[in-house]
């Protein structure tokens, strides 16, 4: 059986008298991907930054490898939506910090390098390794908080709407890079995410998320289409219209709420 990654375990969160999350219970394989979905403000970011360690929950644990989760750590590395690169910094500089803070306890200046050079390769930036954030495009920006995150050699890589500023192109080709990549490094995935066929296309699973407050995991689709994925293939299988069904159905059937912030 798949090692168990992430072991969420009867977890609540309440900000003063807000109550976000209601008895979270969830556990993550290894080499899984897993989608957040649900409508805007049921706490898929909460959830995502209690898995981050960025905030603890206010009761219940949450493991990750078997230890407890007690703050941010290079083995869950988290990808924003808005790229968070440092703009005084090329793209080389910018993955770098994160590999020397990582690995320059035990490295020297030239194997870091090296790392850096192939977190770059693997998002296809290598040879936009000079350039400052400002004279790349938003997909490039977003390929090196990729790249940033993945040369830290992360347990978990955890993204919250990595693609939701971009264009729809730009979206589908990143997509396709990220499932690559995963193929390639077997990485363990949570991603939160507000598009339907997004969700559809990259998942193990899709944990959707019922209205808050007090939001809790109203169902999970197990998405059993065989990888490698095609999304052009896709749109004709009558499995990927019945799991696309599926969340459509829970998010404005089940939890009905005008369609403002779900992609569909
Ligand atoms: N630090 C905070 N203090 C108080 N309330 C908060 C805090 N962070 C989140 N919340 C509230 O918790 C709820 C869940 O927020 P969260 O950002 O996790 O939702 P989300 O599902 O990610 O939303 P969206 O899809 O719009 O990004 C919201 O009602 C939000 O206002």
């Amino acid at each position: 059986m798949a090692a168990k990654f992430i072991d969420i375990s009867r977890v609540d969160m309440r900000f003063g008298q807000f109550h976000a999350l209601r008895d979270i219970n969830l556990t993550v394989e290894q080499g899984e991907f897993i989608t957040l979905i649900g409508h805007s403000g049921c706490g898929k970011s909460t959830l995502l930054n209690l898995v981050a360690g960025l905030t603890r929950p206010s009761s219940g644990v949450l493991l990750c490898n078997g230890r407890e989760i007690t703050g941010p750590a290079p083995e869950r590395a988290v990808v924003f939506q808005n790229h968070s690169l440092l703009p005084w910094l090329s793209c080389f500089e910018n993955v770098y910090l994160a590999v020397e803070r990582v690995f320059g306890g035990q490295e020297r200046r030239g194997q870091l390098e090296e790392r850096t050079w192939q977190a770059l390769e693997l998002v296809g930036l290598a040879a936009a390794g000079g350039k400052r954030p400002s004279e790349i495009s938003g997909g490039m920006k977003q390929r090196v908080g990729i790249a940033r995150a993945l040369s830290m050699e992360p347990k978990v890589l955890l993204m919250d709407e990595p693609f939701g500023a971009l264009d729809a192109l730009t979206r589908a080709h990143l997509q396709d890079e990220l499932m690559r990549i995963v193929a390639l490094t077997g990485a363990t995935v949570v991603m939160v995410t507000h598009d339907v066929d997004e969700a559809v296309l990259l998942s193990d699973r899709i944990v959707m998320m019922s209205n808050g407050p007090a939001a809790t995991i109203g169902d999970i689709v197990h998405v059993r289409l065989q990888r490698p994925r095609d999304r052009l293939a896709l749109v004709q299988d009558p499995l990927y219209l019945e799991y696309r069904t599926d969340v459509l159905e829970f998010l404005y059937q089940r939890q009905g709420r005008p369609a403002q912030h779900v992609a569909a």
